[in-house]
């Protein structure tokens, strides 16, 4: 187990998420969790076997300080700690999460050139199965990283990727699970309407999704390839997927991705 104390300022649903994914690796007495309404960092706390604290107490005290609020609320929740962090005579490192926001961004409105940690996650990581992005900033030594790895490492597969690509990175990775979601949802809609029950067709098509993502990965094919193998010559599957092309299915992806990222720039 990891010595060192991890404190998260926003137990929203990504900061809540990432919490979960910590906790697997790290002894409940390392965590702190901070929230502006508590109840819902105490309602955490106590699923995960941790305590809570205010976004001082974690400020003043946490080795690696997750900023899990939104990106508009970044620069009033900065301003708050400001003044605590720069009392600090101990080692820390700051955690981003926030879309959008950059590194040199975070330091500006810490008003400190302190270490970051810049991750984009996504909402599986609350069940292992999360995709993290991350950037370590100058000054985050690499033993510092692998402590962060090791204890982000009950979140999913970690990635580290250049700054410059993290708002590409997080159109796909960070805003994905919702656009699957929705696909999901709409599967299932589609089973529903040829007379499935609907929570076996969700359950059909969750799994579905899961397993063809898997397959995926571990195949290490093409996925033009693995579609192929499903389409049948003169069967039933070369007929959905010619109706999702007529539909433009690709294009509405490429452009939800396209419009997430640009989401990017409004934020900084
Ligand atoms: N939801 C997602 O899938 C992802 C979110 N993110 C990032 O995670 C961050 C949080 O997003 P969500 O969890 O979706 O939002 P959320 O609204 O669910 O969570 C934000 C939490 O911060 C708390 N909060 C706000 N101001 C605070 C303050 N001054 N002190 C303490 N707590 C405060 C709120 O009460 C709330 O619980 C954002 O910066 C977002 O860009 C990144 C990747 C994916
Ligand atoms: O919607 C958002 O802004 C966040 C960032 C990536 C996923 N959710």
């Amino acid at each position: 187990m990891c010595a060192q104390t991890f404190g998260f300022i926003g137990t929203g649903n990504m900061g809540g998420a990432v919490a979960r994914a910590v906790r697997k690796h790290l002894d409940g007495e390392r965590l702190l969790l901070a929230n502006r309404t508590a109840s819902k960092a105490e309602a955490l706390a106590q699923e995960l076997g941790c305590r809570t604290a205010d976004n001082e107490t974690v400020a003043e005290t946490a080795n690696f300080i997750f900023l899990g609020v939104k990106p508009q609320m970044m620069a009033a929740l900065l301003a708050e700690l400001g003044p605590v962090l720069a009392r600090r005579t101990n080692r820390f490192i700051l955690v981003t999460m926030a879309a959008g926001l950059t590194i040199a961004r975070i330091q500006e409105l810490s008003g400190g050139n302190y270490p970051v940690i810049r991750i984009m996650p996504n909402t599986p990581a609350a069940i292992g199965e999360g995709m993290v992005l991350y950037t370590c900033s100058e000054g985050v030594s690499p033993d510092e990283e692998q402590v962060f790895l090791e204890a982000m490492s009950g979140a999913g597969r970690l990635s580290a990727l250049s700054e410059s690509l993290m708002d590409a990175g997080s159109a796909v990775a960070g805003c994905g699970p919702a656009f699957v979601d929705l696909f999901i949802e709409a599967l299932a809609d589609g089973g529903v309407a040829c007379g499935l029950p609907r929570a076996q067709a969700l359950e059909f098509a969750a799994q579905m999704t899961a397993g063809a993502a898997k397959l995926v990965l571990s195949s290490g094919q093409h996925p033009g390839a693995l579609k192929d193998a499903v389409c049948s010559p003169g069967g039933t599957t070369i007929q959905g997927v010619r109706a999702l092309e007529a539909a433009g299915l690709r294009s509405a992806v490429i452009e939800a991705v396209l419009a997430s990222y640009e989401k990017n720039f409004d934020l900084k």
